[in-house]
């Protein structure tokens, strides 16, 4: 230190002591408090609380806005009950509820639960499921080291909220009447729509330029509203691809787990995604990650029957066998003569009969069957329905269970014997790709209370067939939900380029709610670049694409079938690409190239997208056709900057 700023420091603890003399503190709290104070000379605005050293047991000592983020500090000579430190949280949350900086509103992904102890406390210290312990000696932990969370322009606007919030917290050391001298670049003057929204995309540009997405984002408005908002039922939040509907769910989850105790679940129809919103919760609320049960339905069911004793194992070789000996057997014929696709009769089971638990004929014959193509005449539904019987024989024969066995016994099962533990909330993302026994499994999970269900959905997404009605899950969301429109994940030329498919939206038109198409979507993001490419050697042309980019990180090469994916892993490798198949990724390193399903690829993004051309044969049927647009959609929409599209020619 020099000797100019040693006398500087000097200068402000005498400040500090001085405006903290009449607080009749014990010493270390006293030091602790000056040393805070001190810290105004780094841009820290502290508050402190009117009470202090009589704060109750769920109040903070003292609320300090700074580079590092917001500190809600407790300043404790024993460990503190984590209820208090929660409330604490909670309580300095909904003050910062409304405010808004430059860059956005605020969320409470900046403020953090800091609990200080005296020097020589012997007590457990570091991450506890609520907050970070420390002694007085390690205060430069959450004060000098640490991400930068907030640009001191951003502090400021912060700590001028609170202190106009309330009257408990009282500015110490700075006046919040008088503007600080040094402070970051601000906005100048005015405050019309266009400068709001390139503020906007400034900071969004910003955060793209750091090695993995920046989770701390400031939410726009409707987005917070959704996050805090208390639904007196189920709720639901719909938007198109890239408008955040992920990243407000989490921030959800963490924020009704500051305020409930007990578990939370994150779940999904795709296997690969809850790892992924894992991770991305991990940096967005370290300390409640243990928590919030990331798991998709499958495995959630699996898990559950194998805890109460029930087989839950699915032997895809012994379902695909099954199917097969039904689909050689002449009981296949008419429905052959009806669609020749073997895949087209699968789903049907799959996604119509079984996953909307249809238990008879009767039934099977009144079901609406919406975005399957031509309606079934009476009788050929009866020939489906011999079939399918013939299919659960070939299952029964072999003592095999598929995934919709698998989801129906779990929901039978949680029927009879609800679960020992209710979950505080759980949430569903991507939901239009359950089935309907998926979506009334998840129902039975959560059960109908406040703040218990949130789904989050877009049809235009869906890439698995068959459609439901909330309704028929028993599920009411009655006006409880908020609609997304910023995309603030595609370039606008990616967008555009996206946004021309005609990926109708089966899915949400069946509940009547508003919905948004992704071609209303608001890009944030400008610029972008699209490169289609058509010719022969697409191997060739893919390759050289690559090779062409700057950077291979945070790339990724989608195919439509596990078969495709793999031979493109091949055709990289040889090329000299390291490798990552998509569904060993956690979304954590950006290194290698990806290379997957777009399937697997759901409700995650990549700066760069390979998009090759994969064969699929053209088709008359309109449902196939609108289920491949929707299959595209959702590809070109993975790619942040730049998206390659391949045609094969000749
Ligand atoms: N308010 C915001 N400000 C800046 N960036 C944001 C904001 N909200 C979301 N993002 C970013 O936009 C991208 C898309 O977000 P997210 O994955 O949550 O969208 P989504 O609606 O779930 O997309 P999809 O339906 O395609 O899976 C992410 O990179 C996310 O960090």
């Amino acid at each position: 230190m020099t000797g100019t700023s040693h006398h500087r420091q000097e200068r402000l603890r005498r400040e500090a002591e001085a405006e903290l003399r009449d607080r009749q503190l014990p010493s270390w709290k006293g030091r602790v408090l000056q040393r805070i104070a001190v810290e105004h000379g780094n841009g820290w605005y502290p508050l402190l609380n009117e009470s202090t050293p009589n704060t109750a047991a769920d109040r903070p000592d003292a609320v300090v806005v700074g580079p590092l983020g917001v500190l809600v500090v407790l300043l404790r000579d024993a460990e503190p009950d984590w209820e208090d430190t929660r409330r604490a949280f909670v309580w300095t949350a909904e003050l910062l509820a409304g405010a808004t900086t430059d860059a956005g509103a605020v969320t409470e992904a900046v403020a953090r639960v800091v609990v200080v102890h005296p020097a020589d406390h012997r007590g457990r210290t570091g991450h506890t499921g609520e907050h970070l312990a420390i002694t007085e000696a390690e205060l430069d932990r959450v004060l000098v080291r640490g991400e930068r969370l907030l640009e001191p322009a951003e502090a400021w606007d912060i700590a001028r909220h609170l202190d106009a919030r309330t009257r408990d917290l009282t500015p110490i050391m700075w006046n919040p009447r008088t503007v600080p001298q040094q402070r970051g670049p601000r906005r100048a003057g005015g405050s019309g729509l266009f400068e709001v929204r390139d503020l906007r995309r400034e900071r969004v540009e910003r955060a793209l330029q750091r090695p993995f997405r920046d989770w701390r984002v400031f939410l726009d408005d409707t987005q917070l509203g959704a996050v805090r908002r208390s639904y007196s039922g189920p709720a639901r939040i719909t938007g198109p691809a890239g408008t955040g509907k992920t990243v407000l769910a989490l921030h959800r989850l963490a924020h009704l787990a500051r305020r409930t105790p007990g578990k939370l679940l994150f779940t999904t129809h795709a296997r690969s995604l809850p790892r992924i919103a894992a991770e991305q919760f991990r940096s967005l609320a370290p300390h409640l990650v243990q928590r919030v049960e990331f798991t998709h339905l499958h495995a959630w069911a699996r898990n559950f029957l194998t805890e109460r004793g029930q087989p839950a194992d699915v032997d895809e070789q012994q379902v695909e066998a099954a199917f097969e000996a039904a689909w050689c057997s002449e009981l296949s014929a008419p429905l052959r003569a009806f669609r020749s696709s073997r895949y087209y009769w699968k789903d049907e089971i799959d996604r119509v009969i079984k996953g909307r638990g249809i238990g008879s004929l009767e039934t099977y014959r009144t079901v609406a069957r919406k975005g399957r193509g031509r309606p079934l005449p009476s009788e050929l539904r009866a020939q489906v329905w011999r079939f399918y019987c013939a299919y659960e024989r070939e299952l029964s024969a072999r003592d095999a269970l598929d995934h919709n066995d698998v989801l129906t016994r779990a929901l039978t099962e949680l029927d009879h014997r609800p679960l020992p533990e209710q979950y505080a909330a759980v949430v569903v993302d991507e939901v239009q790709d359950l089935t309907l026994v998926g979506l009334r499994l998840v129902h039975a999970i959560s059960g109908d209370g406040r703040d218990q269900l949130l789904l989050v959905g877009d049809g235009q997404q869906q890439v698995y067939p068959g459609g439901w009605l909330l309704s028929e899950a028993g599920i009411s969301v009655q006006g409880r939900g908020e609609v997304l429109r910023r995309n603030y994940r595609n370039r606008a030329a990616v967008l555009q380029e996206a946004a021309e498919l005609n990926a109708v939206n089966r899915f949400d038109d069946l509940d009547g709610g508003p919905t948004v198409a992704l071609r209303s979507a608001l890009p944030v993001l400008r610029g972008g670049r699209v490169v289609r490419w058509a010719g022969t050697d697409q191997e060739a042309a893919l390759v050289a694409a690559l090779r062409e980019l700057d950077d291979h990180a945070d790339t990724a090469v989608l195919t439509r079938t596990n078969a495709a994916a793999q031979r493109w892993e091949e055709v990289l490798r040889a090329a000299g690409f390291t490798v990552r198949p998509l569904d060993r990724w956690d979304g954590r390193t950006p290194g290698p190239v990806h290379v997957g399903t777009v399937h697997r690829a759901k409700g995650t993004e990549f700066r760069a997208v390979f998009l090759p051309d994969d064969h699929v044969p053209s088709t008359a049927h309109r449902d196939e056709v609108e289920a491949a647009d929707r299959h595209r959609l959702v590809a070109r929409t993975r790619a942040r900057d730049h998206l390659w599209i391949g045609t094969l020619t000749g």
